[in-house]
């Protein structure tokens, strides 16, 4: 019923009656030109001061490595160094072992050499004189043997002429006297001549033998000299051979001392990476300490931009209005669609945005009868057409999610028939204004870190059915659906809400936030009957409680947000209703007019504002009103048969707006 009264309140169709002073206008824009400026400020000493910390962190890793790194450098290059010393002790042992093997090498060379000198003297002059005294003796042998030889055989010879001679004469003169003596002195000396032939053959032959003899010493002795030839030859070899182990050793000794320079190159290059390193460290550690110097100067400007910040945040929120409504069209079927214009700002030329709706023509009006078309314009701080996306709508509220950080309450309404698309704007998973302000606020949180802020972010998930709370977190929903009493008790002295028995998450990050709404879809979709859709039939809250508290300054923030997706706001003739869902349906109304009730009653600032008409109202007493800032999304369909609940929602939208304009 009470629906139906706001709903009556028509809109009115002048621009100007609900337009702000233009001049409120122009410094609205201008503070929020100002605001916009200091937060991409701020945005970019944050993340100078965040690239900085990370650079600075960065470095002190190295740093910290690079400390870590070195006691194990310098113990490797100790070791290097004595694996060095060592190295090179061991060389110079092998050098003088090599020196002093040279040495007994030449000197063993030499005396062999001195020694083979003095046996190849002596057995040559040995050999020669052998032989000498053999050829000597030899010759003298065979000169004297020769000599008496022929001294006897020219002795016998002569004798023998003389004789020969005398025979000769004897027998010439005994020739005649004794012929046959003569015959036979003849023949005896034929005889005689071939004894002495004989015997001077015998003799020859003697000392040809000798001769044999001698030749058979000097062939031995030739053998001998063959024999020691070979032996040198043989120590030669050897020589050779010491000479080619004395070339292998001086080759590794080459190679070995190739190695020990190849080791001190590599101690070198490694002392003076070294150095290097060392050079580089103390410049880093220098840039670091200017890092560090400079972030102290920065956290120094951002602490104080950042009450500069929140005081122009919140200057901006109050002069964009505490309560403001935006305007979202759920996208039709061309051919199943009314008309409607959107206007923006500068098109309307109220600051205000405007939707214009054109009444569809009635088919069962005759032609002569028909009038022109009904236009029905109403202005709202934002209006949304059918191609805006989730992320469009959340750019637009995000800086009432830094409100609630800051520490302000923060009412986030979606408004509309079932099916316009309030689930869809608040609590779709990815994209949704829920999840999405979930990431916001850990990104915040993070930033305000840097600023010494510390904040506590905890959940609470609920739904308003038939005026009972249900706890949408708990694993025990379906069982204790409508049955387990929740109370609402406020602290007046403190403005802070308790729900008694209801359960409280500590959020985490968005992937939690989506688990959570999932999860409740799903209990909802159980607890849903033909008759009756528990999502569209209730309200469902979720309540983000922040708690910050400054560790260097002290402060501390009680901020809330609350997300609220309201049951669908289709009128239901009393009359078509009965038992259930007639309850149903008359504690919906109930409750989205008092809501209305306690708006304008905010806005006209009332002595009385009552919260306790309805339990929603009553939840959100300390979050509507004073300070806090409300926001209602009014979701719209644009298909021909929704035209008079799009028309309902949107005066009961309007008379939210101008409520606040006044
Ligand atoms: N802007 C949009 N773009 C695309 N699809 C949309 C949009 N808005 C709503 N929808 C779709 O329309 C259907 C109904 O939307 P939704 O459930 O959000 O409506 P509702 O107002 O929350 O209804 P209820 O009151 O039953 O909860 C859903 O399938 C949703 O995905």
């Amino acid at each position: 019923m009470a629906l139906r009264d706001i709903s009556n309140i028509s809109a009115p169709n002048r621009a100007d009656d609900k337009s702000p002073p233009r001049k409120i206008m122009k410094q609205t824009r201008l503070i929020e030109n100002i605001h916009r400026n200091r937060e991409l400020e701020l945005q970019k000493v944050l993340e100078t001061k965040d690239r900085t910390q990370q650079e600075l962190s960065d470095l002190n890793s190295e740093l910290w490595k690079i400390r870590t790194d070195l006691p194990e450098i310098e113990l490797e290059l100790e070791k290097l160094n004595h694996q060095l010393s060592e190295l090179e002790n061991e060389y110079k042992k092998k050098e003088n072992e090599l020196a002093e093997a040279d040495r007994r090498f030449d000197s063993e060379i030499e005396a062999l050499k001195h020694e083979f000198e003095l046996y190849r003297q002596t057995v040559e002059s040995n050999f020669n004189q052998s032989i000498e005294k053999l050829s000597q003796e030899c010759h003298d042998k065979i000169e004297s043997s020769l000599e008496s030889k022929q001294q006897t055989f020219n002795k016998s010879k002569h004798m023998l002429e003389t004789q020969c001679a005398e025979l000769e004469q004897q027998l010439a003169t005994e020739q005649q006297n004794h012929g046959k003596e003569l015959n036979r002195l003849t023949e005896r000396r034929h005889a005689r001549l071939e004894a002495l032939n004989r015997e001077l053959n015998r003799e020859i032959q003697n000392l040809s033998s000798d001769k044999d003899a001698y030749k058979r010493a000097i062939q031995t002795l030739n053998e001998r000299i063959t024999q020691v030839k070979k032996l040198i030859n043989e120590r030669e070899t050897e020589n050779e051979t010491l000479s080619q182990q004395i070339e292998t050793s001086k080759g590794k000794a080459s190679v070995f001392e190739e190695k020990t320079s190849d080791i001190r190159g590599e101690i070198q290059l490694l002392k003076s990476q070294l150095a290097e390193r060392s050079q580089t460290l103390k410049e880093k550690h220098q840039t670091a300490k200017e890092y560090a110097e400079m972030s102290v100067g920065f956290k120094q400007q951002l602490e104080s931009e950042e009450l500069l910040r929140r005081k122009a945040h919140n200057l901006l929120q109050d002069l964009k209005g505490n309560i403001r409504v935006f305007c979202r069209v759920k996208p039709e079927q061309p051919e199943n669609r009314f008309q409607y214009q959107v206007f923006d700002s500068v098109e309307s030329n109220d600051g205000n945005e405007q939707i214009i709706l054109t009444e569809p023509a009635n088919p069962q009006q005759h032609s002569f009868n028909k009038s022109a078309p009904k236009n029905y314009r109403f202005g709202f701080d934002k209006v949304f057409d059918q191609d805006s996306t989730n992320t469009e709508i959340f750019d637009e509220i995000s800086q009432l999610v830094q409100s609630a950080l800051d520490g302000y309450n923060v009412c986030i309404f979606a408004y509309g028939q079932t099916g316009s698309g309030k689930t869809y704007t608040m609590s779709s998973t990815q994209d949704g204004i829920i999840p999405r302000s979930v990431g916001l606020i850990f990104e915040k949180c993070r930033l305000a870190e840097q600023t010494g802020w510390n904040y506590k972010v905890e959940g609470q998930f609920l739904e308003i059915y038939n005026e009972n709370i249900n706890d949408l977190m708990t694993e025990s929903y379906l069982r204790n659906l409508d049955s387990v009493k929740h109370e609402i008790k406020h602290d007046e002295n403190t403005r802070t809400t308790t729900i008694t028995e209801l359960t409280t998450v500590r959020l985490t990050d968005q992937d939690q936030v989506a688990h959570i709404l999932n999860s409740a879809n799903r209990n909802r979709a159980t607890a849903s009957t033909n008759a009756n859709n528990r999502s569209s039939r209730s309200h469902s809250v979720f309540i983000i409680s922040l708690q910050g508290f400054n560790s260097k300054t002290g402060d501390t923030i009680s901020g809330k947000l609350n997300l609220i997706d309201l049951a669908g706001s289709e009128r239901i003739s009393h009359s078509l209703v009965t038992g259930d869902r007639l309850k149903e349906t008359q504690s919906i109304n109930k409750s989205l007019s008092s809501l209305g009730d306690v708006i304008t009653s905010l806005c006209n600032k009332n002595q009385h504002i009552p919260y306790r008409n309805s339990r929603l109202t009553y939840l959100l007493q300390h979050s509507l009103g004073g300070n806090s800032k409300t926001l209602m999304f009014v979701n719209v369909s644009s298909k021909l048969q929704h035209f008079n609940e799009t028309l309902n929602s949107l005066r009961f939208a309007t008379k939210v707006n101008n409520t606040q304009l006044k």
